[in-house]
């Protein structure tokens, strides 16, 4: 396909304001994608890897200017590229703006008028321009990207400086993809139509809608196992519903984390009867992959990796759990739990200190000598070819210990009915310095990438919030050169499943000036505008931040403020999708 092919069709995406309408866009523009799908299946999201896959483009927004300024000709710098934007508002209208092609004449774009760019052209330059590294790599980045926009027409630069920055603002998130790729290869077109007609009788509506649903569910399981939209549209196409069915865990490739709501243990026994009680641990969040990519019964490659909540690679900061692993397991696994830091009697440390172990790319072994880290796994997706993500929350504890033994490795896991047992055990849990207890629906599936209630976790402790940083504010006088103030976001879920993001409150108390350095250093690549002294930033940095109470306010687009908010770490485990979400401020604001 034609770069320019897909740019038109994105663009016909992005004007639709219908949800149903920008599915079935969407939906013919998978049918008619040939060898191209799974490129555009991941182009649409403004993805170039699958989810799975720890590689990024890692491109600031500043090579990005510095390359469309070059491209736009001789006098154009990446300033006048900014100062666009702070006018636009966003980077696609800014590199459409510019006459790209008019540097080297029309004739550049051949007789057609169109360049020669293909979808699957732009997808093997980004990768080659991700793969980059070392000294010299920044140069051949920019050339790479410079060389890209040289040879695109306006239509193609708004979504190829889209792609680069990934952020299309097409108005596609996961949802409208999953129930895409269902429509095109699952769906009759009958059903199709159907479920859009006005005019259908509510029974064959009703019929159709459910088919529809069924085959979106059958797309979201494979999805979920997978991470990879490309992959599962083209098994969609080329396999129907069995290839979908028969989608599995691969060892080596992360599945999105199980996560749990704030509940009680009346919630609990109330909805299940009886609950499995295990300690909330305070780490970091850590899946493990052991043996090769072949799920079977043999090791074939005495390979660990470990992934953090976000499935990126984590491996090289961990190697005691990665020797852990190593010593302890024989057979291919993926194993769910907490990494902790403990003290010199095996007693948990707070979370802050498996903060400066976790993610470190540097001094790795130096640091291990200050603080020692273990591993507490408390669930088992995959075991000896095995996938046992429809198995109950206890068969997957009991594969678990048969894996590790009843040691502290494995989380204890109390099956119970009575309220007072499960107080006893969460007593004995907050005195041995843990941070609450969790409590699990002894018979659920585990939901990767649920929020369900499935899974509840209860921690005394006073709730601080993880809010996305939107926006901030340049500081006055001393700290002029920082932001000094952060404007926070809370998550909301829209019908299709994607996110936007609702203000909620400003934060500037807590902050150290060493701290606000390093967050101006953190989030200056972000700034995608700026007017005065206020800036608006890409959604992708995590704060947990403290206060004292929630107030409804019309000052704010969530619809609450927060009283003396108080910042109290960045959260580098969480991404915008794992912020806290508007339900769970409505939730607090009811509970105080
Ligand atoms: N036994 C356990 N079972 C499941 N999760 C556990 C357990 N012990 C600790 N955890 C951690 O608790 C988290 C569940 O809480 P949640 O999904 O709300 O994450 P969170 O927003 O980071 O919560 P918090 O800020 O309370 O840690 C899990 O992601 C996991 O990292």
């Amino acid at each position: 396909m034609q770069f320019a092919d897909f740019a038109a069709r994105a663009n016909d995406i992005e004007a639709e304001p219908a949800d149903l309408a920008k599915t079935a866009l969407l939906r013919d523009l998978f049918a008619t994608a040939g060898e191209d799908l799974p490129v555009v299946a991941r182009f649409v999201q403004g993805r170039v890897f699958p989810a799975w896959q720890s590689s990024t483009l890692d491109i600031g927004p500043n090579l990005c200017y510095e390359a469309i300024a070059r491209a736009a000709g001789q006098n154009v710098t990446a300033a006048d590229v900014e100062e666009r934007l702070a006018e636009l508002g966003e980077i696609g209208a800014v590199a459409a703006s510019f006459d790209f092609g008019g540097q080297r004449g029309l004739a550049a774009f051949g007789a057609g008028g169109q360049s020669d760019l293909t979808v699957a052209g732009v997808d093997d330059e980004l990768r080659q321009l991700a793969a980059a590294e070392g000294s010299g790599s920044q140069d051949r980045k920019l050339d790479t990207l410079f060389g890209l926009f040289n040879r695109c027409s306006a239509a193609e630069a708004r979504y190829l400086a889209r792609l680069v920055l990934s952020e299309m603002r097409i108005g596609v998130g996961e949802g409208t993809v999953r129930d895409a790729v269902a429509e095109a290869f699952l769906v009759d077109a009958e059903d199709a139509a159907a479920i859009r007609d006005d005019e259908a009788e509510t029974e064959v509506e009703e019929a159709a809608r459910d088919r529809r649903d069924a085959a979106i569910a059958t797309v979201e399981r494979a999805l979920q196992v997978s991470n990879d939209y490309g992959r599962v549209a083209v098994v969609a196409r080329d396999e129907g519903r069995d290839g979908l069915d028969a989608v599995e865990l691969d060892v080596g490739r992360p599945v999105q984390a199980m996560l749990a709501q704030a509940g009680t243990v009346t919630d609990a026994l109330d909805e299940w009867g009886e609950a499995a009680v295990e300690t909330k641990f305070d780490g970091a969040r850590v899946q493990v992959h052991y043996g090769s990519g072949e799920a079977g019964n043999a090791v074939e490659e005495e390979e660990v990796s470990l992934f953090s909540r976000n499935m990126e690679d984590v491996t090289d900061a961990l190697p005691e759990v990665v020797e852990f692993v190593e010593a302890e397991i024989d057979q291919p696994v993926i194993l769910d739990g907490e990494v902790v830091a403990v003290d010199d009697a095996g007693a948990p440390l707070p979370f802050q200190e498996i903060l400066r172990r976790f993610r470190r790319k540097h001094d790795v072994e130096q640091m291990r000598e200050e603080i020692t880290v273990e591993l507490r796994a408390f669930d088992c997706l995959h075991a000896a070819g095995d996938d046992l993500l429809t198995q109950p929350v206890t068969e997957r504890h009991a594969r678990l210990a048969e894996l590790l033994g009843h040691t502290e490795a494995v989380s204890e896991l109390l099956l119970s009915d009575d309220a007072e047992e499960i107080e006893h055990y969460e007593a004995d849990a907050l005195e041995a310095g843990h941070e609450g207890i969790m409590l699990k629906n002894p018979v659920s599936p585990y939901s990767p990438g649920n929020r369900g209630k499935n899974w509840l976790k209860r921690k005394p402790d006073v709730e601080t919030l993880d809010l996305v940083v939107t926006g901030a504010e340049w500081g006055e006088g001393r700290r002029a050169k920082f932001l000094g103030t952060f404007l926070l976001s809370a998550r909301v879920e829209d019908a299709d499943g994607d996110d936007e993001f609702r203000t909620i409150g400003k934060v500037a108390t807590g902050i150290t000036d060493e701290k606000l350095a390093e967050l101006t250093e953190l989030l200056e690549p972000d700034i995608v505008s700026q007017s005065g002294t206020e800036v608006d930033l890409r959604p992708t940095t995590v704060f947990e931040v403290g206060y004292e109470e929630i107030q409804v306010s019309p000052t704010y687009s969530s619809g609450y403020a927060l009283r003396f908010p108080r910042f109290v770490e960045v959260r580098e485990d969480k991404t915008p999708e794992t912020a806290d979400s508007l339900t769970r401020v409505e939730r607090l604001a009811e509970e105080q």
